[in-house]
């Protein structure tokens, strides 16, 4: 049987408000409102997953760690969590929010020993996020670089990491499509379940996404389009499951 592309609506949180950035900067914020309204409509619409982002978290700016708890609360849907995810602290806090799992980035750049730990202690509740510039990696909010994607791909997979949600950096926001090349790439680089994240601008994009879930293409991050009403989350679910 072939399997449906998953879709997680984003909520981006920024100084308490649901954003979206381009290409990830930290000033090209837009807002769209309340974080748990945002959530509540995803999830009305018939989302089985949201994906929460606390971007001053991933930024350093601060954090928006109690409202994330009180939408990831509210939720009866799956959430993944993301953004500043970087030590036991903020692993235990993340966690404690009954969150389905975490996504981990700048982490896997900068500690790789306790991210190897904590993959073996936790399994499939830890994603690694893999944001990319070509195929460098970035962290700390997608600022500094932090080496390349394939090798710590490789270097991932021998530590047992469940799953890789893949983020070409130029395509964030924009709604220009998603990178299929990068995301084929890194699929045929692993055996474990890939999330596409950045770009989707249409039921099309969807659709080749769809068409890459033999490959490991597990489920589609999608954030600006539904902002900005490219179409309906109802309809990219009726997209993908036909
Ligand atoms: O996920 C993070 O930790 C993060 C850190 C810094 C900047 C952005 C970050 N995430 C952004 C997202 O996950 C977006 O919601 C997602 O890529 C959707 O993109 P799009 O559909 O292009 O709006």
């Amino acid at each position: 049987m072939s399997r449906t592309l998953e879709l997680l609506p984003a909520v981006d949180v920024r100084d308490g408000q649901a954003v979206r950035l381009v290409h990830g900067e930290s000033g090209t914020e837009t807002s769209y409102g309340s974080p748990l309204e945002a959530a509540l409509a995803w999830q009305r619409a018939g989302a089985e997953w949201l994906h929460l982002v606390d971007l001053d978290a991933a930024f350093g700016t601060g954090d928006n760690r109690a409202l994330v708890a009180e939408v990831t609360a509210a939720m009866d849907i799956k959430v993944e969590l993301s953004g500043g995810i970087r030590d036991d602290a903020t692993l235990a806090a993340a966690l404690a929010t009954g969150c389905t799992r975490v996504n981990l980035g700048t982490a896997a750049l900068e500690t790789p020993e306790w991210v190897a730990k904590v993959i073996a202690e936790h399994g499939d509740k830890i994603a690694v996020g893999l944001d990319v510039r070509g195929t460098t990696l970035r962290g700390r909010g997608w600022t500094r670089d932090g080496g390349d994607l394939y090798e710590t791909l490789a270097r991932l997979d021998s530590e047992g990491c469940a799953r890789y949600v893949v983020t070409d950096i130029a395509k964030d926001g924009t709604l220009q499509g998603p990178n299929l090349e990068l995301l084929k790439n890194v699929c045929a680089a692993t055996d474990r379940p890939v999330v596409a994240s950045g770009g989707v601008s249409s039921l099309d994009d969807l659709r080749a996404l769809s068409a890459l879930v033999p490959q490991g293409v597990e489920g589609a991050i999608v954030g600006k389009a539904l902002y900005a009403k490219a179409f309906t989350l109802e309809e990219a679910l009726a997209a993908v499951a036909s």
